[in-house]
């Protein structure tokens, strides 16, 4: 569940009546999300009819200090067309307020749901989605260098340590090790950078049908390796959610339908192989970090490492997948 914080009607009521869209009318937590507190507001509007909105209360994971890159994004992807929400700014013109000790921010809602099976026509929106935030984002002003790239998760697995890592499982800190080596040896340092999502799960793309509707949660967005992030969601969409079946229609629907916006580079595609197995190291690393230090009775369910070892372990073994 995620509502980590009770907001009584009144507080409520006084927050929206310090934006310009309309009255409360209700507010339900959502029970998705493991980082933020999230509600589905709905106001009476401003003139053509009911509207609904996201209010997120920024919970601990997501620096402040960094609301204004994430928020900016936001409005900038927006005006570029991106089927991202729009933040709606209060009547001082602030993109987000204080509760307390807590930032919130009130964001357009977008209709869609997110799908767990993609099919291949799926793959190939989300794909042309990405490929358009990537061209829409070359120009945003602001910069948020990647804390979560090869230093970041050098440190967690160093969290971990090689017995935390065994408790998981007995191979994990061997295959860690060689594939660490191998990534670090081997990181492309010369291939176009940009702002990229970084995140591009399932669970943060709605959808209506086979079109995108929603891109939603830009808090590890960050400047990077653009290929990188094409690396990120092939990791998050061409698995079973335990990563124990690859779905090679469903990677080749991406990569077109990535490359009917933004066509790669030889350089970006010869580098799939190595940023796939970055990607699901970042993944796995967050993971086994978590696994390893949130206490039993945290409301959070924990998401399963090896899920991405195996995913690494397939990269590893598969680099002509992405057809280099
Ligand atoms: N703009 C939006 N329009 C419609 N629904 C949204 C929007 N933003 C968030 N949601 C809904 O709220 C849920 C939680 O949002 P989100 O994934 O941003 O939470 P989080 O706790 O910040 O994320 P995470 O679990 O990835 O850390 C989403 O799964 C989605 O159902
Ligand atoms: N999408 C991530 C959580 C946010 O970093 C995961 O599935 O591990």
């Amino acid at each position: 569940m995620a509502v980590y914080t009770q907001l009584g009607a009144e507080a409520l009521a006084a927050l929206i009546g310090e934006f310009s869209v309309g009255e409360l009318v209700s507010a339900k937590g959502i029970a998705e999300g493991v980082s933020n507190s999230n509600w589905l507001i709905e106001t009476t509007g401003t003139g053509s009819g009911p509207k609904r909105f996201i209010l997120t209360m920024f919970e601990g994971r997501t620096e402040v200090a960094e609301l204004p890159f994430f928020l900016g994004l936001l409005d900038h992807l927006a005006d570029k067309k991106c089927p991202v929400p729009r933040t709606i700014h209060d009547r001082t013109g602030a993109s987000f307020r204080w509760i307390d000790d807590k930032a919130v921010t009130l964001i357009e809602f977008l209709p869609g749901v997110s799908v767990s099976e993609p099919t291949a026509a799926q793959a190939r929106s989300v794909g042309a989605a990405l490929a358009g935030l990537h061209l829409a984002a070359a120009d945003f002003p602001q910069s948020r260098a990647n804390d979560l790239s090869l230093a970041g998760w050098r440190g967690l697995i160093d969290g971990c340590g090689a017995e935390g890592l065994a408790s998981i499982d007995p191979a994990l800190a061997g295959l860690v090790a060689r594939e660490m080596a191998v990534i670090e040896a081997e990181w492309p340092t010369d291939l176009p950078r940009s702002i990229i999502h970084a995140d591009l799960f399932p669970d943060n793309v709605l959808m209506l049908g086979e079109s995108v509707t929603g891109l939603i949660d830009f808090y590890f967005s960050c400047h990077d390796i653009i290929a990188y992030d094409v690396a990120v969601t092939h990791a998050a969409w061409c698995f079973s959610g335990d990563g124990r079946v690859f779905h090679s229609d469903i990677s080749e629907a991406l990569l077109a339908g990535y490359e009917s916006v933004r066509p790669l580079s030889y350089a970006e595609i010869a580098a799939l192989p190595v940023l796939a197995r970055g990607a699901a190291m970042r993944f796995l690393s967050t993971r086994a970090y978590d696994w390893i230090n949130t206490p039993p009775d945290a409301l959070v369910v924990k998401k399963d490492p090896m899920a991405f070892a195996r995913r690494l372990q397939f990269y590893a073994a598969n680099p002509g997948v992405f057809g280099a």
